[in-house]
């Protein structure tokens, strides 16, 4: 179901209703002022819920980033709004329920795999105990316990990407951001980073948004919105709201 859309299906017990993460509606985002400005993204207007599993693909340069970073709550809207109904709140006021996944090497070097998924959880005020055994834990639900000793300089690009994908996931995220997180593997790695991003959003329960260039990645989700020139085609730009259609 397109989750940006007025559903025509008979309306779901509030108990079943997933919860709506991020409401953008009729967001912009402009980078710079005066002659320099670039208005990445316009007139967005989208729903992210639990149960979302959307790819959003695009040229390079149409605002998929841009978009992630404004869900993030890394960018702040210049026009329209940002609403993060059920994360309690803009997301900087509530580290760690949002995990994000990054383009490239996001590794520090020093540490080993585990260290690097405790690391935020470390951050975050958990213990050292407690943040080994999280971390172990993760690792372990991906399948991956076997890297937990190795460096970044010892992992295959896939490798390290889904060490990343463990280190979101340690932290137990109700909504998982991923820009472009296979975008220096091959298929074969991009297509198991993609196995472990479903398979987390599944277990926790949470949310999933990743963007791409890449065709084959964007069909393993069962949602595909589409982005050119800072706008989404598609979903519509009409969203239910408790006081009508915006
Ligand atoms: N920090 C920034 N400062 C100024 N302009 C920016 C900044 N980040 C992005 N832009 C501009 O905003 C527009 C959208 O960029 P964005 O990175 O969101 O697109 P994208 O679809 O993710 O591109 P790519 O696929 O190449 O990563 C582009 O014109 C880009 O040059």
């Amino acid at each position: 179901m397109n989750a940006a859309l007025p559903s025509t299906e008979p309306e779901a017990s509030p108990q079943n209703e997933p919860d709506v993460l991020v409401c953008c509606s009729k967001v912009a985002h402009t980078y710079g002022t005066g002659v320099t400005a670039v208005e990445a993204v316009t007139d967005i207007s989208c729903l992210v819920t639990t149960s979302t599993r959307v790819a959003i693909t695009g040229p390079s340069g149409s605002g998929k980033s841009t978009l992630l970073h404004l869900m993030a709550g890394l960018e702040i809207a210049t026009a329209g709004v940002m609403e993060w109904p059920g994360l309690g709140g803009r997301p900087l006021a509530r580290p760690g329920r949002i995990g994000i996944v990054f383009q490239g090497p996001s590794l520090l070097p020093a540490l080993d795999a585990m260290e690097n998924v405790a690391f935020p959880l470390l951050l975050a005020g958990t213990s050292d105990l407690d943040a080994r055994e999280l971390a172990l834990a993760a690792l372990q639900r991906l399948r991956i316990a076997d890297l937990a000793a190795k460096l970044p300089q010892e992992l295959s690009g896939g490798q390290s990407q889904r060490v990343a994908v463990a280190r979101v996931i340690a932290a137990n995220p109700s909504l998982i951001l991923a820009d472009e997180p296979t975008g220096q593997l091959d298929h074969h790695a991009a297509s198991l980073v993609m196995d472990l991003l479903l398979q987390a959003a599944d277990e926790l329960g949470a949310g999933l948004v990743v963007s791409t260039h890449d065709p084959v990645v964007a069909a393993r989700l069962p949602e595909i919105w589409r982005m050119r020139d800072g706008r989404m085609l598609a979903p519509a730009t009409t969203i239910p709201t408790p006081g009508g259609l915006l």
